[in-house]
């Protein structure tokens, strides 16, 4: 950790360091994507550096959570080759109170899903400016969505009363495409009172492959926080 690091990086490195931390030996992890994990998969692969974690194996959720594994030394392995997750690893855009989420900021909530549902323990982590009362209030909802579907599934949403747009790139011109190859739609409502429902209506439209909304799945959301200068973490 730097000493000039700002106030959110500080919480994202203690978070992602702590939840590391819970992680034991002989286990199959599931690797989340984003800034926040970035830090747990470094220091992965630092215990494992130092022979005080050894024997894990870790299940990547995007391309950037793979390359970061490979960089830090923590070895792969895919869904294939096992039968069980033990536990995941992974941030969030958004926490309301019954820990639910919103994912997807960086457009890898396909995978994530599919990692972080099926690890026995699913551990999330945030810093403390994620939270919120209710889900929608700060983040859209992103929805991957196969190309050539993209104007009949935009239309579908558009009579869900949501406000579509879609992500494109950042050094990239065109739109953002995701690791499965299709685009991202990010959607606005003006409230979101039924998560679960939500969801599945979202999924049930054609040409969506999966939306950035997780319900009823973490075990443990851990915060962190910065008090008095000093990062700190809870549990929410
Ligand atoms: O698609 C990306 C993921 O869902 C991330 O876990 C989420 O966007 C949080 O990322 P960060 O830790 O960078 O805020």
């Amino acid at each position: 950790m730097t000493a000039t690091a700002d106030p959110v990086t500080l919480m994202k490195q203690e978070v992602g360091k702590a939840a590391a931390a819970l992680v034991k030996s002989g286990s199959i992890v599931g690797l989340g994507t984003g800034s926040t994990t970035a830090y747990t998969i470094q220091f992965l692969g630092d215990r494992l550096k130092s022979g005080e974690l050894k024997d894990i194996v870790g299940i990547p959720t995007s391309f950037q959570s793979e390359v970061l594994a490979k960089k830090y030394g923590v070895p792969l392995t895919t869904l294939d080759a096992v039968d069980h997750i033990d536990i995941a690893i992974d941030g969030a855009d958004e926490v309301d109170p019954q820990k639910n989420l919103i994912k997807g900021g960086g457009a890898a909530h396909t995978r994530e899903k599919v990692v972080d549902y099926l690890a026995a323990q699913f551990i999330v982590v945030v810093d403390s400016g994620k939270l919120v009362d209710r889900l929608g209030s700060s983040f859209p909802v992103p929805v991957e969505v196969i190309p050539m579907a993209i104007t009949p599934v935009t239309n579908a949403i558009k009579q869900l009363g949501g406000k579509p747009e879609l992500r494109m790139g950042v050094k990239k011109a065109g739109p953002v495409i995701t690791d499965q190859g299709n685009f991202v739609l990010d959607v606005r409502f003006d409230s979101i009172d039924d998560p679960v429902n939500l969801e599945k209506t979202l999924n049930n439209i054609p040409g969506v492959l999966e939306n950035g909304i997780f319900v009823n799945c973490a075990d443990l959301v851990l915060v962190g926080e910065v008090k008095d200068g000093q990062p700190l973490v809870r549990e929410l």
